[in-house]
């Protein structure tokens, strides 16, 4: 089992269990970082990338891919594959790539190391104030700081998962974090930015919005495969997890997950990691296509 995966397979809330998988998420620390690091690079990157998709880019048009410029937004609920299909498509692109989901659990991680309640709204809008908040934006590796701390595999354990939709409703955070995504993206010439209100309010002119969905049980299971849970207990507890997480993210005042009014919608129920990543990129060659 991955590190990631302790850190996720904690947050389904298995008491017994969390304990044990916190003590061996600390203890690994920055090595297993890199191993997951070093995983995904491997499987997004240019080695195991590189035969198929060059085959593929090259029936794209290679100039239209490889000179791609612009912004892409990823919404969608949990799980849909927004990280990993976003990851690729940047990495497929030669573009910067920015999660800011990881933003909202840094500032989660600060909001807990406060002490205080994250449905405090006012508490938890004075301490993400105070919080320095940094990710990296290069699509093969996971740089997250608070305060000069390196929270990379602590933002996917339990503890921040639980708490991390009530601190994102919070309209000051958003604010907050919303103002850093923009200046983050604005540094780059061609991003591809995922999250939950990208396309409908922190980049409304993007050049090409999309917002992923997927059955809820295809996505317990896919999250169920990542975690190496197998048990149907299992399963369904994560399914419950992610109905939570939709509820609150849906139904929060600001900035609710939504698609916007002209994202292109990608149902990857039936499809593949890979299948998704094809069609993004060809959405990407279509938008660049009509810009011109
Ligand atoms: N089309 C697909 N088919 C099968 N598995 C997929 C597909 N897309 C993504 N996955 C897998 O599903 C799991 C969840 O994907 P991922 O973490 O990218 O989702 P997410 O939308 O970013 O979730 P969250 O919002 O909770 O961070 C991962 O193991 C990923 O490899
Ligand atoms: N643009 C965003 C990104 C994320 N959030 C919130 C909602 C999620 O439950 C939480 C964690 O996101 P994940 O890492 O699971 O993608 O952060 C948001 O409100 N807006």
């Amino acid at each position: 089992m991955s590190e990631r995966q302790r850190a996720e397979t904690t947050a389904l809330g298995d008491s017994a269990v969390s304990e044990r998988q916190r003590a061996e998420t600390t203890a690994l620390g920055d090595s297993a970082v890199s191993e997951r690091q070093r995983a995904e690079t491997t499987a997004l990157g240019d080695s195991a990338v590189s035969e198929r998709q060059r085959a593929e880019t090259t029936a794209l048009g290679d100039s239209a891919v490889s000179g791609f410029r612009g912004q892409i937004t990823l919404d969608g609920p949990s799980g849909t594959g927004k990280s990993s299909v976003a990851r690729a498509v940047a990495t497929r692109l030669g573009a910067a790539y920015l999660d800011t989901g990881a933003m909202y659990r840094a500032a989660t991680v600060a909001v807990l190391d406060a002490g205080i309640d994250p449905e405090d709204a006012e508490a938890v809008a004075a301490v993400v104030a105070a919080a320095r908040i940094e990710v990296g934006t290069a699509a093969d590796t996971e740089l997250v700081q608070v305060d000069g701390v390196d929270v990379a595999v602590r933002i996917r354990g339990a503890e921040v998962t639980r708490a991390v939709s009530a601190v994102s409703a919070v309209p000051a955070v958003r604010r907050r974090l919303v103002d850093q995504q923009r200046a983050l993206v604005a540094a780059a010439d061609a991003v591809v930015v995922e999250g939950r209100d990208i396309g409908t309010v922190v980049l409304p002119d993007a050049t090409l919005k999309v917002y992923l969905t997927a059955a809820p049980e295809a996505r317990a299971e896919r999250r169920a495969a990542q975690l190496g849970l197998t048990t149907p207990e299992e399963v369904a507890a994560l399914a419950v997890d992610l109905r939570r997480r939709d509820e609150y993210d849906s139904s929060r005042a600001d900035s609710p997950l939504r698609p916007a009014a002209d994202a292109m919608i990608v149902d990857s129920t039936d499809l593949d990691r890979q299948g998704v990543v094809d069609r993004v990129v060809e959405l990407a060659q279509s938008a660049v296509g009509a810009r011109r």
